[in-house]
């Protein structure tokens, strides 16, 4: 397995000394490859050399096109299909003349100069690390039509945690002034009138991020039509003029996510040649993917359970041993049931794909794959691994661990801080007096504020933080390496900002406090012992007046008010 890092090393000088080697491997293999072919010309059919032909021009055919050598690759790709072809047609398989004659030809191709490896767009893009937020900063930028206010939209939607403002200006205008915004991922609302100036001038952008930009259309004809006419001009949702808030606010966080190239990944690389691993580590490595190179494949069961990859990806052929054969064994698990399994493979031909998707992998990637295309392949399939997941183990208001994942992720820290013997805390959150807010303004906009809350804990814990739903309006918090006192500041922080919060319902605006119990999990036997400590403080706080935090075994002197 590779450990290092490829974001310590300089990544361009890492992947020049693997074409090197790539290109030392090569020619001594076509001078194996040769002398092979000379012995089988001059006496007579081998089997064992011939499979042992056919492998090496097969890696070849794999990597010859990702060191920059791709005539190379498609000569030997043909030249081993040629010798497979004669092998199965039972003609007493010979090595003819045109054979050799074809890999001495190989050695010409790698003596020429490599192509230069263009940079994709995809690499080049950085993986920008946004400020430590638990998910994206989400900006929303609105396209109004002429004479429509949308400030209350904006106001609304900045309540959801969504950095919020109506854009003014001509279409050029506005998508110049959203290139400067980094740091962000951006989604733009855009009153249906607007849609066609905009996306033209997105698609005009020079920016890649910019041209990817999500769009969605806000209109007042919801006709099929109008839907219709929107999504070929390009959008990405469609909303009334009056959207319904917690959907939309849904959406904008779905099409951040997915767009953004912070969208990251685990990744089990299953390959056999080095060069090409290390390659591909290096690539998905430098735009943000955690990759764990499997080269044994007696390994991959371990390395699956200890990494717990979101895809696999897998070579067909891995020395002795068949991807396809392994993916089918990968399955004999029921946790790995669902995992999505790629094949990496330099097989093209569409029936042999077809023969062997059907025996337990999910897609091919024909070799070779440009770095970009591999980044966003791998990307994008993460990230609907990631939806699928969530949609099992999200609560689907919130985004956030379900009840029972989160008491889980509790009793795990305690045995983590057993281990280590660092500090955690456990806060159980809850907010006041909601009945009122449900009974006053409807549930409705009661759902907004526990949206607005799970956006708030977002925003403002790490991403090693653990949040997940305990109960209605009942959040539970883990904090790996936080003392009580540090979970309290934390948590007082959070309760003054969140107290700030506007809300509007029935036209008139309304705010809401929270209360919060804190308890250090490393003082209690099981996780649970620590969540009741947790809702014990809770329940203080809440008779001493809530709004605002109490630590397990306070006295009533630290638990006043915090605002
Ligand atoms: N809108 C909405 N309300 C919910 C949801 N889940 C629970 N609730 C409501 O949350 C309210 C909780 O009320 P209580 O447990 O009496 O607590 P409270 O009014 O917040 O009072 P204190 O906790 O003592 O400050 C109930 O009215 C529930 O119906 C939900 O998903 N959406």
């Amino acid at each position: 397995m590779i450990k290092d890092s490829a974001a310590s090393g300089d990544v361009s000088s890492r992947l020049a000394d693997l074409r090197e080697r790539f290109a030392t491997r090569a020619a001594e293999d076509l001078q194996e490859l040769e002398r092979r072919a000379q012995v089988m010309r001059e006496q007579g059919f081998d089997q064992a050399v011939m499979e042992d032909v056919c492998a090496r021009l097969h890696r070849l055919a794999g990597s010859a096109g990702t060191f920059g050598f791709p005539e190379l690759g498609e000569a030997a790709r043909s030249l081993e299909k040629m010798l497979k072809a004669q092998a199965a047609s039972g003609q007493g398989p010979v090595v003819s003349t045109l054979a050799v004659e074809k890999i001495l030809a190989l050695r010409t191709m790698l003596e020429s100069p490599p192509m230069p490896v263009a940079e994709d767009e995809a690499m080049a893009e950085t993986t920008e690390r946004l400020e430590g937020s638990h998910g994206l900063r989400v900006a929303v930028r609105i396209v109004p039509a002429r004479n429509t206010d949308y400030e209350w939209l904006a106001g609304a939607l900045a309540a959801y945690g969504f950095d919020c403002r109506v854009m003014a200006g001509t279409d050029a205008e506005i998508i110049q002034t959203l290139a400067t915004e980094t740091g962000v991922a951006t989604v733009i609302l855009c009153a249906d009138g607007r849609i066609a100036g905009i996306m033209e001038q997105l698609d005009a952008s020079v920016q890649e991020p910019v041209r990817r930009m999500p769009l969605v259309c806000l209109s007042e004809d919801v006709s099929f039509d109008s839907r219709y006419q929107m999504a070929a001009l390009g959008a990405d949702g469609f909303f009334g003029r009056s959207p319904d808030l917690p959907e939309l606010a849904e959406r904008i966080e779905y099409l951040a996510l997915e767009r953004s190239s912070r969208v990251q990944g685990r990744v089990v690389l299953v390959e056999d040649d080095p060069e090409l691993a290390e390659h591909y580590f290096l690539v998905l490595r430098s735009a943000g993917i955690d990759v764990c190179w499997v080269r044994d494949p007696m390994r991959l069961m371990s390395e699956l359970s200890s990494f717990r990859p979101d895809i696999l990806l897998m070579d067909v052929q891995l020395g002795p041993y068949s991807g396809v054969t392994l993916a089918r064994m990968v399955r004999f698990d029921p946790q790995w049931l669902s995992l999505p399994i790629i094949y990496l493979s330099s097989e093209d031909n569409r029936d042999n794909q077809l023969e062997a998707l059907s025996r337990g992998a999910d897609e091919f990637l024909t070799k070779p794959v440009s770095d970009g295309y591999l980044v966003r392949a791998v990307r994008i399939r993460c990230f609907r691994a990631r939806q699928l997941f969530r949609l099992m183990n999200r609560d689907s208001l919130t985004g956030l661990l379900k009840h029972s994942l989160i008491k889980l992720e509790a009793e795990k820290e305690l045995a983590r801080c057993r281990r280590d013997g660092h500090p955690a805390s456990v806060v159980m959150v809850d907010l006041d007096h909601f009945k009122e807010i449900n009974d006053t303004y409807g549930h409705r906009y009661g759902d907004m504020v526990i949206k607005a809350l799970a956006n708030t804990l977002r925003n403002r814990l790490r991403e090693t933080d653990m949040i997940g739903r305990y109960g209605g309006e009942e959040f539970l918090v883990v904090l790996p390496h936080c003392d009580t006192e540090a979970a309290r500041r934390l948590f007082t922080d959070i309760a003054d900002a969140f107290s700030q919060l506007t809300f509007n319902g029935n036209n008139e605006s309304f705010g809401v406090t929270l209360s919060a119990g804190v308890a250090a999990i490393n003082n209690y036997v099981t996780g649970d012992d620590a969540v009741d400590a947790a809702d014990q403080a809770l329940y203080q706080r809440k008779r001493a007046g809530r709004n605002g935090v109490t630590v397990f075994g306070d006295d009533e002197r630290n638990s006043g008010p915090t605002v």
